[in-house]
């Protein structure tokens, strides 16, 4: 099987794997799944890899084959092009590249919206995930980053093109392995093989696949991975890095019982809970919505909630500040459209958002609150706060409530089915089976409705009757985001 290949190639290359303890073995419908072949107590190693195995630009050789300053030109120092070429070009040594074993074990096939049909895009109308999946800006690396590099570079790349190993679908396929396979690796710099002018720890990253290293590592502290959504080094695309064995663990919304830890030579995968024979071995990517996880990995998460039903705890629903902007005019037909872009010029100027993050909690994000307040203020009360440079205080009462409401209407509106379509859709899914895309857009769409409906349930409808749900028990104020 190619995973016992894997573990050869690891251990041959120093790595340790405890054959005991664990194998690979292909699930029903997660891929390919690490299970524990024994009871195992927590904190035992399972495997471990020496940094040097694990693919970067860091680690791979073709950055200082092209040079430093090639590497900048070209722009490959920031974003994923960079390390989308290092994969291509390792994929094109063939048997002499160190990885060749690891990355004829990778998958060519996705389920992620970057490869969907126009149709079952459709599908995700209303939700986040449309307006990130990031196909053109990564198209754009391709053509404006890679391909003057791989005319250039003859003595690298070859004469032929196009060349098959550096086509734009392979490109695809590479990015779509780093988006959900990748860890955040940072450098120890006793260890790092490359000259850190190829790849600057402090250069601004534009992440062509929008998103830093997807796959998360959790926890902080010196020797363990940091959360990949806090730490500032998750910009810095040299970071990012592919890592054998690693990358097989699946996972599901509070079921991790194991973890990267970081070494100074090497990465160890051990056991964060105590785990039975047979059970699946679980990593973290670190709980995202099922928005994120269906556009980084092409699986959405439904375990029980606690209101019975099935869906991703995590979820979350983004409001953008120009829907409530236009909501609030709607209110104020009266004031002209500079009356609004002067407030939302100075609340972005003030440091406030443009989007406004709601979960399951069915609390009014404190922002929001204050947004709908500056754009609901007399014009005395404008006067006196614009000189101020301070945000509305998030106090809710019975106009940001309604105000509140019609915007959950509105942006229920964006999607084109209603909850109970979906949930009708889902319901005689077993009588009627639906396409693994459709499923996974309808969940991902259910999961937002769901946590707008809540908002609007809090809300009262726009009404000061159900004010208490939405404020909390402080009695006054949202609660804090
Ligand atoms: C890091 S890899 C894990 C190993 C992978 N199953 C394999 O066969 O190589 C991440 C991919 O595994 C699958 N996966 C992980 N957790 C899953 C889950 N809870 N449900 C469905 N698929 C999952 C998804 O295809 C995801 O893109």
């Amino acid at each position: 099987m190619a995973s016992d290949l894997l573990v050869d190639w690891c251990t041959a290359h120093n790595g340790t794997f405890d054959r005991s303890a664990l194998t690979f073995a292909q699930t029903n419908s997660l891929g390919r799944g690490a299970f524990a072949l024994r009871d195992l107590q927590q904190g035992h190693t399972l495997f471990t890899l020496p940094r040097h195995l694990t693919l970067s630009t860091r680690t791979s050789s073709l950055p200082s084959l092209v040079g430093g300053v090639d590497w900048k030109k070209h722009g490959l120092h920031m974003g994923w092009a960079g390390l989308i070429l290092c994969l291509m070009w390792e994929a094109a040594q063939g048997t002499s590249s160190k990885w060749s074993t690891y990355l004829a074990s990778l998958p060519i096939a996705f389920d992620t919206p970057m490869f969907w049909s126009s149709e079952d895009l459709a599908q995700l109308r209303g939700t986040t995930v449309l307006d990130k999946i990031g196909k053109d800006q990564a198209e754009n690396d391709y053509f404006n980053k890679v391909v003057p590099l791989l005319k250039s570079r003859a003595d690298l790349f070859g004469e032929e093109h196009p060349n098959p190993h550096y086509s734009l679908e392979v490109y695809h396929i590479m990015g779509s392995r780093i988006l959900s396979r990748s860890f955040q690796v940072e450098a120890l710099s006793t260890i790092d093989s490359v000259d850190s002018s190829q790849t600057p720890a402090d250069e601004d990253a534009e992440m062509s696949l929008d998103d830093p290293s997807p796959h998360a590592l959790n926890d902080s502290g010196s020797d363990e991975a940091e959360d990949y959504d806090d730490s500032d080094d998750e910009d810095n695309p040299a970071n990012v890095a592919m890592v054998p064995l690693a990358d097989m663990l699946n996972a599901r919304y509070g079921y991790n019982n194991a973890k990267l830890f970081y070494e100074e030579h090497h990465l160890r995968m051990a056991t964060t809970r105590s785990i039975r024979q047979g059970e699946q071995i679980w990593n973290t990517y670190g709980d995202p919505p099922n928005s994120d996880l269906l556009r980084r990995y092409g699986h959405v998460d439904q375990v029980p909630l606690s209101d019975g039903g099935l869906g991703n705890p995590a979820d979350i629903v983004e409001i953008r500040a120009d829907l409530v902007m236009a909501t609030a005019e709607q209110r104020l037909p009266q004031q002209s459209g500079s009356w609004s872009s002067e407030r939302v010029n100075w609340w972005l100027e003030e440091g406030g958002d443009d989007v406004f993050v709601v979960d399951f909690s069915n609390e009014l994000p404190e922002e929001m609150t204050s947004f709908v307040r500056l754009l609901m203020m007399s014009a005395p009360e404008w006067a006196k706060t614009k000189p101020k440079s301070k945000l509305p205080k998030p106090k809710v009462d019975d106009v940001v409530l309604s105000v509140v409401a019609d915007v959950v209407r509105r942006r229920l509106s964006d999607y084109p089915t209603t909850i109970e379509d979906d949930e009708a859709l889902l319901g005689s899914e077993k009588e009627k089976p639906i396409s693994l895309n459709l499923k996974n857009a309808v969940v991902v769409r259910l999961g937002e409705k769901r946590i707008l409906h809540g908002l609007l349930r809090a809300s009262g409808g726009g009404s000061k009757k159900r004010k208490a749900d939405l404020t909390g028990a402080d009695g006054g104020r949202a609660g804090k985001r």
